[in-house]
C-alpha cells in the first residue's frame, strides 16, 4: 500500500497533514499515535471510506479513489466504530458480506463456517448481532473482513475489548496470513503488542509521520513504548492533583 500526500481537513482541523507512507508487500504493519494523532483518518481515506483532501492511496498499484470497485476486493477492513448490519445473525452477517463480493452460495457457506469456528463464535452463529458482546462483535467483523481472502487487511483497534484466548487465536490467524503473502496493517495503542506481532511501525501525531520503518530501527536500543513517548511527547511526570491524594 502506497499512500502520497494525504491531507484531510475538518473545518479549521487539519487531521492528516501530508502523510506519505509505503507499506511492504507481506508485511504485519502497526500504525502507532496518541488519540487524535489521525490513525482512523488515515486508515479511512487508505481504504476508501473518506475522501481525502489531497494525495493519493493505491493498494497493489490500484488507485482507491479511481478504481474504487477493484480496490475494495482487495482490501478487508475492520473500520473502528462503523455500523453492522446487527439485525443480522453473525452467521446471515458473514453470508451476506461474502455474497456481496460474488462469492459463489457454497463458498461461503464453507467459508463462513470456517471464520465462525475460528473466532469461536459457533455457538452465537444463530444470535443477532446486536445481543453479541462488544468482543463478539468485534470477531464478527473481523470475520466479515476476511470472507472474501483480501490481500490486504487494515484493522483499526482490532484486539479492543477480545478475550485473550481469543486475541491468541486471531493472531495465529493473522501470523498464517501474512506467512502466506497477504499484508496487515493494524492500528493499536498496544506497544506490546506491535513490539509481539509487527515487522513495521508508523509513529504518527497531529497528523505527520513523525517515524516508520522496521520496529527493530524504529525503537533503536529502546523499548518501543520509551522510543514512542519520547517521540511524541507529553508525558507528566506527576502524581496528579493535591486533592485527589487521599493522604
Ligand atoms: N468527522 C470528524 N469531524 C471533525 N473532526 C474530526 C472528525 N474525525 C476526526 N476528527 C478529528 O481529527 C483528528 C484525528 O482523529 P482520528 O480519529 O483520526 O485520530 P486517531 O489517531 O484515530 O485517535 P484515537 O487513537 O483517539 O482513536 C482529531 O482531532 C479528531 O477530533
Amino acid at each position: 500500500m502506497q499512500l502520497s500526500g494525504l491531507v484531510k481537513r475538518f473545518g479549521e482541523k487539519v487531521a492528516v497533514a501530508g502523510l506519505d507512507l509505503t507499506v511492504p508487500t507481506g508485511s504485519f504493519y502497526g500504525l502507532v499515535g496518541p488519540n487524535g494523532a489521525g490513525k482512523t483518518t488515515t486508515l479511512s481515506m487508505a481504504t476508501g471510506l473518506l475522501r481525502p483532501d489531497a494525495g493519493t492511496a493505491r493498494i497493489h498499484g490500484v488507485d482507491v479513489w479511481a478504481q474504487p470497485v477493484e480496490a475494495k476486493r482487495l482490501i478487508g477492513n475492520l473500520a473502528d466504530g462503523v455500523r453492522l448490519f446487527d439485525r443480522l445473525t453473525g452467521e446471515q452477517l458473514v453470508t451476506y458480506t461474502g455474497m456481496m463480493f460474488g462469492l459463489s452460495r457454497e463458498e461461503v457457506a464453507s467459508r463462513t463456517a470456517d471464520l465462525l469456528r475460528i473466532m469461536d463464535l459457533g455457538e452465537a452463529a444463530g444470535t443477532p448481532v446486536v445481543d453479541y458482546s462488544a468482543g463478539m462483535t468485534k470477531k464478527v467483523a473481523l470475520a466479515c473482513a476476511l470472507v472474501h481472502a483480501p490481500r490486504l487487511l487494515v484493522l483499526d483497534e482490532p484486539f479492543e475489548s477480545v478475550d485473550p484466548v481469543s486475541a491468541a487465536n486471531i493472531e495465529d490467524i493473522l501470523r498464517g496470513y501474512t506467512a502466506s503473502g497477504g499484508t496487515v496493517i493494524v492500528s493499536s495503542h498496544s506497544m506490546d503488542l506491535v513490539q509481539r506481532m509487527c515487522d513495521h511501525v508508523a509513529v504518527i501525531a497531529q497528523g505527520r509521520l513523525l517515524a516508520s520503518g522496521t520496529v527493530d530501527e524504529v525503537r533503536g536500543a529502546q523499548t518501543l513504548q520509551d522510543r514512542f513517548v519520547e517521540l511524541v511527547g507529553g508525558r507528566h511526570h506527576s502524581e496528579g492533583p493535591q486533592w485527589l491524594r487521599q493522604s
